[in-house]
């Protein structure tokens, strides 16, 4: 993730050099500043005012800059942000489908929404702030050296003391906050299930339980912020104390010098005004280090949760299917629990096939394989003669289509959930419309396929779902379609005539898991597979 917020260095840059000459301004003001005083006791009238002037023109000159400061800071936080956030779902999008089911999706919500929060706010904010605090000292610390190069050796001592505090803490924090962002992951997951569940917790006055579940869990995650809250605390008052006694030593130093008469009164105002901003960019630094370093743990953790754990390369990508799908001796299983063992099965293109089988036998299993969306423990799957685990996962996604129970509505238009954002003419999207049996369905709309889905597509009923994702599947003309018991939410009449416009689908090879079968539809089947005991028979 760190170097997706690298590509953003040019703005960082530019944001750097506003903020350095805007500071060096600054510091050129305080030294006409001195030069003003000591004119004035001096009782140099041309002097003090060729100075005056001159001081007035860089307090001008200084305006543009530091409101140009705040606008770079913001485009720097701005697009630094949006691209670690777009690197993050380009790469979350990047693990397989297997990978990504078999973990609780709640990791990734935390990551976007509480870990990118913590990475814009002590990461990028901190990486300014450094840059900004190093720049000042840096500035103060040559105006200072200029009329008084001991009070740079107290500046030195200063910052090392400094920075091996802010090390030193560093460590502590970067373990409360990786195990802060643990707690938010489970937080997180906790509130999207409640969320989720909102119905059955009302209906069956589990209000009481919901509400101890939820003050444990946001008790833990406050009282982690607390502690590291208060480790901040105690950090910042220790760099305090150093901070104020080292001040102090250098007034007293500078004001010893002016009685001896090395330096003069305005150098002392000098000293006394840069002063502050040493110590001032120190004590910045001593705060923003270790928030900065406390983030590291936050990269490994989203770095390590988007990995792919198979890194089996794949070599060939497919254009179509030609002939056939060949199970070789397929096993799989999930962990330790074998579900197939052994399976051999031969499909062929434009044939149609109905998987059944008791629950829990291994019909999803069978088709996740078919899927590609899990390679076999053991044997190997044919495509056209070409094993699958070396085909290009994009490329075979091309060449299938998947309509499923849950069927995933997008907050769009009808029409564009149908055409999952693709190119199709009206003929073939009110042709799929008719096969799949929603054209009654579409013409009793207001607006048609204009028409807006809402939040998942609570506006319309399951069997609607079902229709625009069996819609879906027709329109994309895939060459195989995989069904997982797509007319569950159908009733029978609608269900069958939708089984029989599939089956009658010309040279597309149609794999139905179903648990509903009907007799009129049963014998249009090429083959019917069941799937028990570990076995395809
Ligand atoms: N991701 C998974 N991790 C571990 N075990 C799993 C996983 N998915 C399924 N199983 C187990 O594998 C076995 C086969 O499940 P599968 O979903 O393939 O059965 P099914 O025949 O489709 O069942 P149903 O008809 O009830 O949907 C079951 O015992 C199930 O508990």
């Amino acid at each position: 993730m760190k170097r997706s917020i690298k590509k953003s260095w040019v703005y960082l840059a530019l944001a750097f050099l506003v903020l350095t000459i805007g500071i060096a301004l600054d510091g050129y003001i305080t030294i006409k500043i001195m030069r003003i005083i000591d004119a004035a006791m001096e009782g140099n009238m041309n002097l003090f005012k060729e100075e005056a002037i001159k001081a007035f023109l860089f307090i001008g000159l200084s305006l543009p800059f530091n409101i140009l400061s705040s606008y770079t800071r913001g485009l720097y936080i701005y697009k630094s942000l949006v691209k670690t956030k777009v690197s993050y779902v380009e790469k979350l999008f990047g693990k397989n489908i297997n990978e990504f089911q078999s973990e609780n999706n709640a990791k990734y919500l935390s990551a976007i929404t509480n870990d990118m929060n913590n990475i814009e706010k002590k990461y990028l904010e901190g990486i300014y702030e450094v840059g900004n605090s190093f720049i000042g000292f840096l500035v103060s610390f040559i105006v200072i050296a200029s009329v008084s190069p001991s009070a740079l050796f107290i500046g030195i001592g200063i910052s090392i003391i400094s920075v091996v505090l802010s090390m030193a803490v560093g460590k502590p924090l970067q373990r409360h906050e990786k195990h802060r962002s643990d707690l938010f992951e489970g937080y997180t997951s906790y509130i999207k299930e409640v969320l989720g569940a909102f119905q059955i917790i009302k209906a069956n006055n589990l209000n009481e339980k919901v509400k101890e579940d939820f003050y444990n869990k946001s008790k833990d995650i406050q009282y982690k912020g607390y502690t590291i809250d208060k480790i901040h605390t105690y950090t910042l008052s220790l760099q305090q104390l150093v901070m104020y006694s080292s001040t102090f030593g250098i007034l007293i130093i500078s004001a010893f010098m002016a009685i001896r008469g090395s330096i003069t009164t305005g150098a002392v105002i000098l000293i006394v005004n840069n002063m502050s901003r040493v110590i001032f960019p120190l004590m910045n630094l001593a705060e923003w280090f270790p928030k900065i370093f406390s983030v590291k743990s936050l990269f490994e953790k989203m770095d390590g949760s988007l990995k792919n754990y198979d890194n089996y390369e794949e070599t060939i990508d497919i254009n179509e299917f030609n002939n056939s799908i060949e199970f070789n001796d397929v096993s799989f299983g999930y962990e330790n629990k074998e579900v197939l063992t052994d399976v051999n099965l031969n499909i062929v293109k434009g044939e149609k096939y109905l998987v059944v089988g008791p629950s829990g036998g291994g019909k999803s299993t069978l088709l996740k394989l078919f899927r590609k969306y899990f390679n076999p423990t053991n044997g190997d799957i044919l495509i056209d003669g070409k094993s699958l685990k070396d085909i290009r996962k994009a490329s075979y996604f091309k060449n299938i289509s998947n309509v499923e129970q849950q069927v995933f509505l997008f907050e769009d238009t009808l029409r564009n959930n149908i055409t999952l954002y693709k190119d199709y003419s009206e003929e073939e999207i009110n042709l799929a419309i008719e096969r799949a049996g929603l054209k009654d369905f579409v013409k009793g709309l207001q607006n048609g396929l204009d028409t807006m889905i809402y939040d998942n597509g609570k506006n319309i009923s399951g069997g609607e779902r079902s229709r625009v994702a069996i819609a879906r599947g027709l329109l994309s003309k895939s060459d195989i379609i995989f069904l997982d018991e797509a007319f569950a939410s159908l009733d029978s009449k609608v269900a069958k005539e939708i089984e029989n416009t599939l089956l009658d689908l010309d040279g597309v090879t149609i794999v139905n898991v179903s648990h509903v079968i009907f007799q009129e539809t049963k014998d249009k089947y090429d083959k019917i597979f069941v799937v028990k005991n570990k076995a395809v028979i």
